[in-house]
């Protein structure tokens, strides 16, 4: 199967997700209009003072060409026939001189509006775009579930609405300005030209209609096209991420595997290029007849016009203004046509921005959201299962087990038993297929979600590593104290990030990336970008974030000291021993001996609880837990010399 077959599958594997053909022509541009002046508006809603002079400028502008045809005629008309010229006013058969000066104005004019409009629309745009993109991401923050970010057809949407939501409003701006002008142009030049010839004048706009018709067709091919590329983009886009990341580069160069993704970049991309070959030829091929038939009845007519003047029927102004005028409504039609083409495609790519502000939740909401209330008793989850698809294998399998007030349990587990996942069923990032959750005998899916989180903290297996300074690593917890330091200091302290935040250049504002750095700190010197910290002293700062939330009612912690060594292990360790007077901790850990300590020790294999119980408990069951208790602890043990073990 070729690379291009490739496309076409991707494209199936968006499903019913994929713009839907077939829409009746009518109610298709009837939408699309209606879309095009709710872009349109938002221009006048985000600069309307900009959008105002282009109004202007646009009519002026589309006014100049037949003004221009016009005065042309006058001219050379009262140049060969003084004051017998036909048709020109009177002041300026007698003072020529007026047309040439009006001629001039109209150039210098015609020059000076390009870069007014040039201007304005720069303005336009940027006060759109900064609208647009904002709703966009604020709608997708405002997601609260994962699902929506594991399919792959909405993260195609969301990669095109992004793109839409840059250019689009520009491009439809600037088109429906463009069209104005080129409706006005068109109509203004016909009427010169049907002062001469009025079969011309109809002629020359037959010839634009198929130009139009065919534009219209290849704009659906060629938002299908995007469509179907849309996930080798997404694909060229990771490849090339990958190959400039800092993260990546070590493993890139140790295993030699820049050959390797720069060809897989090479195929997305000759794919991609294929597609887009494919439909410029297709649209090169559709538009050579066109502008033949176009030349065809502009030469046709000059013929007839010439051949009209020699016999006295025409003068020499008609004759140029024939030609002119000719020449202005093909121009002004083949510009509409690029406008109107411009519009129709546009809004197709404006489709999916609508569609990522329309999309639902992917969390059920009830109808009257409870406010999530202190936790007086306990969590509890009652027979929860879980599977990440409808067709996928279950992850959990019927889960029952407790988190009391104030109490410390762990979850531990082989790779792959599920216990990330309850960790996010936890925190509501998706709901239980079946079974339920409860807070204090309330099911968590009856709480409003926002409110629940703001009473849960947490640091997550894959926790995020900010390139913003120390101090917003840290207040990210709570926003709301990113400006008090006594609390920022306090989280730092209690995970033992102060000594790490002291050592940095700038404390708490320095930036913790080597790709940006903080503008207010070092102003010029931009040799002093920032630093970036060890995955144990990141992983200590985002436990500090984790503790930034007062008032929180549960604090999950999800392999928080994978990264740290043995004497920073302990010291969580102790801190964990503290941290359970006043909140319910969710522990989960590889590490054994930072869970022995815990009040309760839940064990899933499988997507089953298979043991519970405390430590010491647990050890005497001998079951699973005991097994992997004892095999890591061995691992610090010197091995037995063999002799000793065979005579013991
Ligand atoms: N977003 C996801 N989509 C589909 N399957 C997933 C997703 N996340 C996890 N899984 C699957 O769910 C199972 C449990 O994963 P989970 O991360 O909960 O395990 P874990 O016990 O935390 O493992 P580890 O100890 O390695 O961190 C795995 O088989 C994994 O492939």
């Amino acid at each position: 199967m070729t690379d291009d077959d490739g496309a076409g599958r991707d494209a199936v594997s968006g499903g019913d997700t994929r713009p839907r053909r077939g829409h009746r022509a009518l109610t298709a541009i009837g939408s699309g209009t209606v879309r095009a002046f709710r872009v349109a508006a938002l221009g006048a809603q985000a600069a309307p003072g900009a959008l105002a002079v282009l109004v202007l400028v646009t009519l002026t502008d589309a006014l100049l060409p037949a003004g221009g045809v016009l005065a042309t005629k006058w001219l050379l008309d009262v140049l060969q026939l003084g004051s017998d010229a036909p048709g020109v006013p009177q002041p300026l058969r007698d003072r020529p001189v007026l047309i040439v000066v009006g001629l001039a104005v109209m150039t210098l004019a015609g020059a000076l509006m390009s870069h007014v409009s040039q201007y304005v629309n720069g303005r336009i745009r940027r006060a759109v775009t900064l609208l647009v993109t904002s709703r966009l991401f604020t709608t997708v923050t405002r997601l609260s579930g994962l699902r929506h970010f594991e399919d792959p057809a909405f993260r195609d949407r969301l990669r095109m609405a992004q793109t839409s939501a840059s250019d689009a409003p520009d491009e439809v701006i600037d088109s429906l300005f463009g069209t104005v002008r080129g409706v006005i142009t068109i109509a203004s030049t016909l009427g010169v030209l049907v002062m001469i010839s009025p079969v011309v004048a109809v002629l020359v706009v037959v010839a634009a209609m198929p130009g139009l018709i065919v534009q219209l067709v290849l704009n659906r091919e060629r938002a299908d096209v995007l469509w179907r590329i849309s996930p080798r983009s997404r694909r060229l886009a990771f490849y090339q991420d990958l190959m400039m990341h800092p993260v990546a580069a070590a493993e890139v160069r140790i295993f030699g595997a820049g050959r390797f993704l720069t060809g897989r970049m090479n195929r997305e991309l000759r794919a991609i290029n294929a597609a887009e070959e494919r439909l410029d030829r297709k649209t090169f091929l559709a538009h050579a007849p066109l502008m033949v038939a176009g030349a065809v009845v502009s030469g046709g007519g000059l013929v007839w016009v010439v051949l009209g003047a020699l016999r006295g029927d025409f003068t020499a102004g008609d004759v140029t203004a024939f030609v002119g005028a000719t020449g202005g409504v093909q121009g002004a039609a083949a510009g509409l046509v690029m406008c109107l083409a411009r519009i129709h495609s546009t809004l197709l790519l404006v489709a999916h921005y609508d569609d990522v502000l329309a999309t639902p939740q992917d969390l059920i909401a009830p109808a009257a959201p409870v406010p999530a209330r202190p936790l007086e008793h306990e969590i509890r989850l009652e027979d929860v299962w879980f599977r990440y698809t409808d067709d996928g294998p279950w992850v959990l399998r019927g889960v029952s087990m407790t988190i009391p007030v104030r109490g410390s349990v762990a979850v531990v587990g082989l790779n792959g038993a599920g216990k990330s996942t309850l960790v996010k069923l936890l925190m509501r990032m998706y709901d239980p297929s079946r079974g339920a959750i409860l807070w204090d005998d309330t099911d968590i899916r009856g709480y409003d979600v926002d409110g629940l989180r703001s009473r849960v903290s947490a640091v997550f297996q894959d926790f995020v590593q900010y390139e913003l300074s120390a101090r917003e690593n840290i207040a990210l917890g709570a926003l709301e104290h990113l400006d008090d330091d006594a609390r920022v200091h306090a989280a730092a302290r209690a995970a033992g990030a102060d000594r790490i935040v002291a050592g940095l250049q700038h404390g708490y504002d320095t930036m913790l990336s080597r790709a940006f750095w903080n503008d207010d700190e070092v102003g010029d010197d931009t040799t002093s970008v920032g630093t970036t910290l060890s995955g144990g002293q990141w992983q200590r700062l985002a436990l500090a974030r984790s503790l930034m939330r007062s008032g929180r009612d549960l604090l999950v912690l999800d392999e928080p000291t994978s990264g740290l060594d043995p004497q920073a292990e302990n010291e969580v360790r102790d801190l964990l021993g503290t941290l359970r007077t006043g909140t319910a901790t969710l522990l989960v850990s590889h590490r054994l001996g930072a869970v022995r300590d815990a009040q309760q020790i839940v064990v899933l294999a499988g997507g089953v609880v298979a043991e519970q119980g405390t430590h010491d408990e647990l050890m005497r069951a001998g079951g699973e837990y005991a097994r992997l208790f004892t095999l890591q602890a061995t691992g610090y043990q010197d091995p037995v010399p063999a002799g000793e073990g065979v005579s013991a």
